[in-house]
């Protein structure tokens, strides 16, 4: 049963067996004290940490090493009483009253928790992660948990709109409660009809018991999350490194958390709502970001992506190496301080098999080979010393070896000729040399068709082209693979030193920039920036770096995180899961996406496939059923294209529906620009203050774009298969055109979607996109278009 009380209506007091204490006022109260203790709280923290950063710490690395750690808590702990600042507390759970008839106790729940210090640290507040705060998302009529009721707040800013109550005691049940199988119906209607603003809310105040059991799901092993569009797979995701971080923070803290997503838009929908529960320790990046200093966004043909990505680019990539380990063909005569010598194919190719045999990456394996090849010259040497002309009795002793080696070794002329054999590389060069030359490409990758390995061909870019415009996303799992093949060069520490000077002035400035913001740092204190400026700081940092775990992870291409979660796990590559689990070798991860939704054409199509080569059977599957997203009307034409792609799969169950149907307006002649145009303004019309979105095939983006918005390509470039290369698709903005697969894992209010038979052709998985393009709408769907309308969207209604 569920009741409402906002100012106004009567209220809750007068409910039978309600106490007096209880109505709306009394949360006003409550939560108006609450806020009191957190901003004490925050006062508390920002003095501590003003007095960490002042506190003159001369001397030992230990001490300046332990002034750092408290600094760098302090500000994590400011960050996450600031983001608690909205829906601080948002529910309470009460229990069912004791034996002796006393009251039950009282929960309240919220973003974190707060002690009362005056008496005996009681729980005023209980962060929504805690154990005892589970009930508050799994209770339910038929199974209490020992609970009587379930109260939502409603609150703006500080202020408590209004509560909703939920009995949850078995006679309330019997009296005829609804089972809707969902929890905080009100709260999460009220929620999911709201409209959207372009960035991901959290759902702290209303999560799903069935989303409950993968947030709170033990960390060990490879979870897998597969869901239907809507199904908050994205939402659960991201809530479980929060809660991961919460029960596990000493081990996960660490080594950090990376959260892996299909593209920059993307990563910029979903960038608030970690931070807005107080996390912050989370790396987010797309496959093209996992390669330190790269943001790899160079456009490229799906088909060209989908032959980087598959398996047996590994192949492809050692045989790259070790085709750099090569023999002379002819032999090299050398003149060593007045001796011939002969560096021979055999000679050579000993060396070779001895550093080979080490099994070390190719640029600390060098070393073998260099030092193989100087020893067996020194032999080749020693033999013709102690050969013609000498006295025969007369053998060179080990100090006499020695020394012959020592000129070897020091000989530039041997060592040009060693590096010329086996020399040193970095993965961009290993790939810039190989996608250059056909016909080292045609040596090594034997194994591919000839028309796959036209397409890996490329020249070598100009040296103005920017790293990010070199390579493409599909290219950074083979840069990774070629490093793990590779090894060191030198230049990943010198890049990583360089990276780390620049951000120290950077990371000081932020930290005098947190304390200033604290407006309730006392008066009378001196602000931070007053007594310490960055470059002082950043001084003052030289022993230690002063940044986070996860800015350190993302420098580091060898950095293993504690946990990964992958979003849209269905379209990476063969290729990028080899990159994707060398940062994970504990297997703690996380994966969520849906089969059905796959639209690269390296993408999965089972889970079982993607992850049997890592970790066998060993993996565990949960399902999300419910559709938070889509309303009925609309999900109604996606299952049918559902149906299509994957005729077994069960689709969502839509959780409300609109009464909108979604239509379909079919376009004579050539006009179809001005009718998207027209029903554009419809759209965004009926969803004031809302988000509309139109989806079109890729190929008619820029001049759609150009039509509608007056705005050609976003400023940073075109659109990479990876989604767009633009940091300026602004989906804050009420009107956005994207192609569908940039669209993968957005939503809006309203959704116009152009030509869906030419969607259905621009991809052997063009049913997937239509999928997509389908389900990412909140409130309303058109379709235009002048081709015929694909048979499975036969249940739009005609519009005009
Ligand atoms: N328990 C919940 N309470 C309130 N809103 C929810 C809840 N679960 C999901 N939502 C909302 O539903 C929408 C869809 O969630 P999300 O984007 O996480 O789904 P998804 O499964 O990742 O979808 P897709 O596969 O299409 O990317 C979001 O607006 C999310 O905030």
């Amino acid at each position: 049963m569920s009741n409402s009380t906002s100012p106004g209506s009567p209220g809750v007091e007068d409910n039978a067996g309600e106490r007096p204490d209880d109505g709306i006022e009394h949360e006003r109260r409550y939560v108006a004290m609450l806020y009191g203790r957190l901003d004490a709280r925050r006062a508390e923290t920002a003095q501590r940490l003003h007095d960490a950063l002042h506190e003159e710490t001369v001397g030992t690395p230990q001490a300046l090493t332990e002034r750092d750690a408290a600094a760098a808590m302090y500000t994590d702990r400011l960050a996450a009483l600031r983001a608690a600042e909205h829906g601080l507390a948002f529910g309470r759970l009460d229990a069912a009253d004791e034996p002796d008839g006393s009251p039950g106790e009282r929960r309240y729940i919220g973003r974190l928790g707060l002690l009362d210090e005056d008496h005996d640290y009681e729980p005023l507040l209980m962060d929504w992660r805690a154990p005892a705060a589970q009930p508050f998302y799994t209770a339910t009529a038929a199974s209490p948990e020992g609970m009587r009721r379930r109260r939502h707040l409603r609150t703006r800013r500080r202020e408590v709109l209004a509560i909703d109550d939920e009995v949850l005691d078995l006679d309330a049940a019997d009296a005829g409660t609804r089972s809707s199988g969902l929890t905080s119906e009100a709260a999460l209607l009220a929620a999911v009809g709201a409209r959207r603003t372009g960035r991901m809310g959290d759902i702290v105040a209303t999560i799903q018991s069935e989303q409950d059991a993968v947030i709170r799901s033990k960390p060990s092993g490879v979870l897998v999350v597969q869901g239907g569009p809507g199904t908050g797979k994205t939402a659960v995701a991201l809530h479980r490194a929060a809660y991961l971080l919460y029960t596990h923070r000493d081990r996960l803290a660490r080594r950090g958390v990376l959260v892996v997503g299909p593209n920059p838009t993307f990563l910029r929908y979903i960038g608030q709502v970690l931070p807005s529960l107080g996390e912050t320790s989370v790396v987010l990046g797309t496959v093209g970001q996992l390669f330190p200093n790269l943001d790899a966004r160079r456009p490229e043909p799906a088909e060209t992506a989908e032959v980087k990505g598959r398996a047996d680019m590994a192949a492809v990539i050692a045989a790259a190496v070790r085709d750099r380990q090569q023999v002379p063909r002819r032999p090299v005569e050398l003149d060593v301080e007045g001796q011939r010598i002969r560096l021979d194919r055999d000679l050579a190719n000993s060396a070779r098999t001895r550093a080979r045999r080490s099994r070390k990456p190719h640029n600390e394996a060098k070393r073998i080979f260099h030092k193989e090849a100087v020893n067996l010259l020194a032999q080749q040497a020693a033999r013709g010393l102690g050969g013609a002309g000498l006295n025969s009795s007369r053998f060179l002793d080990a100090g006499d070896l020695a020394d012959i080696r020592e000129e070897l070794t020091e000989s530039r002329e041997l060592t040009r000729a060693l590096d010329e054999l086996w020399p040193t590389l970095s993965a961009e060069q290993l790939l810039t040399d190989l996608f250059s030359d056909a016909r080292r490409l045609g040596s090594v990758a034997r194994r591919l068709p000839a028309a796959d390995r036209a397409r890996l061909e490329r020249p070598v870019p100009a040296d103005d082209v920017p790293p990010g415009l070199r390579w493409s996303p599909a290219d950074v799992p083979l840069l990774d693979e070629a490093a793990e093949l590779l090894g060191d060069d030198g230049a990943e520490q010198a890049a990583r030193e360089a990276a780390a000077l620049r951000e120290e002035v950077l990371y000081a400035q932020g930290v005098l920039d947190v304390l200033d913001l604290e407006e309730d740092l006392d008066d009378e204190l001196l602000r931070a920036g007053d007594v310490v400026d960055a470059d002082r700081l950043a001084e003052r940092q030289a022993v230690r770096r002063y940044d986070s775990t996860a800015e350190r992870a993302a420098a580091d291409r060898e950095w293993t995180y504690g946990h990964v979660i992958v979003d849209e796990a269905q379209e990476l590559s063969a290729m990028a899961w080899r990159l994707v689990m060398r940062r994970c070798p504990s297997r703690s991860m996380t994966l969520v996406g849906d089969i059905a939704q796959t639209g690269d054409l390296a993408g999965a199509s089972s889970w079982a496939q993607v992850l049997s080569p890592y970790v066998a059977n060993r993996w565990r599957l949960e399902q999300l059923t419910v559709n938070y997203r889509t309303p009925s009307e609309i999900a109604d034409v996606a299952d049918d294209v559902l149906a299509v792609i994957e005729p077994g799969l069960a689709a969502p169950r839509s959780v409300r529906s609109t009464g909108v149907p979604p239509r379909a307006v079919s376009v004579a002649g050539d006009a179809l620009d001005d009718v998207v145009a027209k029903v554009l303004a419809e759209e965004s019309g009926a969803v004031p203050d809302g988000r509309t979105v139109v989806l079109a095939p890729a190929a008619r983006v820029r001049d759609l774009r150009l039509r509608l918005l007056g705005a050609a390509e976003p400023e940073a470039g075109p659109d990479t298969p990876d989604g767009p290369a633009d940091p300026s698709v602004d989906l804050e903005s009420p009107v956005v055109v994207l192609p569908v697969a940039s669209a993968k894992g957005l939503e809006f209010d309203a959704v116009v979607l152009v030509e869906p038979a030419e969607i259905l052709d621009e991809s052997p998985r063009g049913a997937n996109d239509l999928y997509v393009a389908l389900t990412r709408a909140t409130q309303r769907l058109a379709v235009v278009h002048a081709r015929a309308l694909p048979p499975m969207l036969h249940r739009l209604t005609a519009g005009t």
